[in-house]
């Protein structure tokens, strides 16, 4: 059974594979209730909106309600709550000069003024086809393959040089390409942690807009443009469709009202997050776990007593599902989630 270790070495419950639902949690012994099940703070990939940089924390997530953190990495486009979370992060991510490089110049980017996605007629058309994301990426794969060249030449000849000038130029999204990066920096320095990735349940179709599939290209072509020559090896076409796939029904939204994500009600999404050992909780429209996220760790707990052999679920409506009709909850699961809700919930109400 493929499942992080961390979720392995647990006594009281264990991951299985489930009828309907892919691979659940199930409880592997009385779980009483309030009982600590788990908690994770490993993240493949985080990204916080550019408009929320300067007031959230890039290590923590603290949100400083409006307004901005005073330190900051400028070059890098990031703000911290306190000097501890900044060395952390230092220590955590900008361990090697590569990486510092890179990061730097996802600050340049941030500063660029990147088009809107909003503001693209094509974010509003459905979502691309199986057949079209295959040949976006085929024919994005042609220039990367003459960006490449140009980045490893001993001397780039002046077609090579002008390509990498013209790839600059096209600004990436700031939102795509602040998740990808931190991606490419898991596989380069985390290589067990992203191998958790790769057992994550896969959207085959996970970009919502043929924009959203043009930016991920767009960013792709700039981080190979762009990132020290160590890194270039990862910026693969593989391992970006890969994050996409694997983030489109794994993340877990980063909420401003950060210590009960059940009372989400006014809460601003800031950003998201890829746990990937917290990507195996079911949805039940009747949860009997709850989680909160304290700074960068997620936490679980049993809101109920849970018998052996019991699925323990969370909520992926955020504590709405108890104001909702069956409709309502499974039309809003099938729309954002793609999935027909089997919960017990949903069985029992069927008219
Ligand atoms: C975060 S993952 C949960 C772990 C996943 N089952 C796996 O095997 O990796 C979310 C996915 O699990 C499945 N899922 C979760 N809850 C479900 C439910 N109540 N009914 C049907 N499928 C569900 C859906 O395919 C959904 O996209």
């Amino acid at each position: 059974m493929s499942a992080p270790a961390s979720l392995h070495a647990s006594t009281i419950f264990a991951v299985r594979e489930t009828a309907e639902s892919g691979r659940g949690v199930y409880a592997t012994q009385f779980i009483p209730q309030g009982t600590l099940l788990f908690e994770t703070a490993e993240i493949a990939a985080s990204v916080i909106y550019r408009e929320y940089w300067k007031e959230v924390c890039a290590e923590c997530f603290l949100y400083n309600r409006g307004r901005n953190w005073r330190i900051r990495d400028a070059k890098a486009g990031l703000a911290f709550c306190s000097e501890e979370c900044q060395a952390t992060w230092r220590n955590d991510v900008v361990n090697d000069d590569a990486a510092a490089v890179a990061i730097e110049g996802l600050g340049k980017t941030g500063q660029s003024n990147s088009s809107d996605p909003d503001e693209d007629p094509e974010h509003l058309l459905p979502r691309p086809t199986t057949e079209e994301i295959e040949e976006a990426w085929t024919k994005a794969e042609e220039t990367a393959t003459r960006i490449r060249a140009a980045r490893t030449s001993a001397k780039p000849s002046k077609p090579e040089r002008r390509l990498l000038t013209q790839i600059l130029a096209i600004p990436p999204l700031r939102g795509v390409i602040a998740y990808q990066l931190p991606a490419i920096l898991t596989i380069a320095n985390s290589p067990l942690l992203w191998s958790d990735v790769l057992i994550l349940e896969s959207e085959p179709m996970p970009y919502i807009s043929p924009a959203d599939l043009k930016f991920q290209i767009t960013s792709y072509h700039h981080l190979l443009a762009c990132v020290p020559l160590s890194l270039l090896e990862h910026i693969t076409a593989t391992n970006l469709r890969t994050l996409a796939a694997k983030s489109s029904h794994n993340v877990f939204n980063i909420w401003s009202q950060d210590l009960d994500e059940d009372t989400s009600g006014g809460s601003e999404c800031l950003g998201y997050g890829l746990w990937t050992a917290a990507s195996y909780w079911n949805h039940s429209c009747g949860p009997n776990i709850r989680k909160r996220r304290e700074g960068r760790m997620w936490k679980f707990w049993a809101e109920r007593d849970v018998q052996v052999g019991e699925a323990l679920c969370i909520s992926y409506l955020g504590g709405d599902e108890k104001h909702m009709t069956r409709s309502e909850r499974r039309e809003k699961l099938k729309e954002h989630w793609k999935f027909d809700c089997a919960c017990t919930r949903c069985e029992q109400e069927v008219v």
